[in-house]
């Protein structure tokens, strides 16, 4: 069964938009992982739009589930996971001014910077995982880089999913055997939801976290924070359901 990983940088959003403490970002953390959540995300932005620098350090206090950091791999967020040595770094390429991720890393252009930056995170004790486009030259070059687990960009299959889930899924089922063939861990995010989850997890083998934010937290409007979670953690049970 795949770990269901909650990014929590809404809730950030939320808390700074009136710049008091309400929701508490740590109560939040620490309620989805009483309500089942079996690790927290968070995605630090240079300008700190949600997640703040101080706010890592402060998670790190309290995160008892795996500690899952994602982020450009700029000199103040390798400080900031150095720091912090979380479980899991997840290297991601975005630019300061992007409104949400909109690529994975080109693995064939960066690979000396990835090589170099992902050795150093390993040798302090991080386990490291890269985010990718579902494109097998790229998973080929990030074999290379050394990374522990890629992490496949799922916005187009989320878009695609409610035209052609069958073609959506396609090309991440390919890269997904290719990670198993090459022995890389397989992490999956980026507008996952209640309808695109379930079929995602069953088709994607070896898939072992995916980290969810936006979809969950505006759920959970609706439903509540833990009904959610467990909703969430519903469409990753393996336990085949009754017709
Ligand atoms: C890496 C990734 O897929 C992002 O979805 C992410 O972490 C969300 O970031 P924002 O919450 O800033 O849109
Ligand atoms: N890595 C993806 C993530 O943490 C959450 O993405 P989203 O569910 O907010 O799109």
């Amino acid at each position: 069964m795949a770990k269901l990983s909650v990014n929590i940088n809404k809730i950030a959003t939320i808390r700074n938009a009136r710049g008091g403490n309400n929701p508490d970002l740590i109560k939040v953390a620490l309620d989805c992982e009483r309500f089942g959540a079996q690790g927290i995300t968070v995605h630090p932005r240079p300008d700190e739009r949600h997640i703040r620098y101080q706010d890592v350090l402060d998670l790190k206090n309290v995160v008892t589930t795996e500690f899952n950091i994602e982020g450009n791999p700029t000199p103040d967020f390798l400080e900031l996971v150095k720091k912090v040595k979380p479980e899991q770094v997840t290297l991601v390429p975005d630019a300061p001014d992007a409104i949400t991720s909109n690529a994975g890393w080109d693995t064939v252009k960066h690979q000396a910077f990835l090589k170099l930056t992902i050795k150093e995170l390993k040798d302090l004790g991080m386990r490291v995982s890269i985010f990718v486009d579902p494109l097998a030259e790229m998973v080929e070059a990030a074999k290379e880089t050394g990374t522990d687990r890629i992490e496949l960009y799922t916005e187009a299959y989320a878009k695609n999913y409610h035209q052609n889930r069958e073609a959506a899924i396609a090309p991440y089922k390919s890269v997904a055997m290719l990670a198993q063939k090459l022995g890389l861990g397989l992490n999956a995010g980026h507008d996952l939801d209640l309808d695109n989850l379930k079929y995602l997890h069953q088709n994607l083998p070896g898939l072992l976290e995916v980290s969810i934010g936006h979809a969950l937290i505006c759920d959970a409007l609706y439903y509540g924070l833990e009904n959610t979670i467990q909703l969430y953690l519903r469409q990753l049970d393996p336990t085949p359901t009754l017709p």
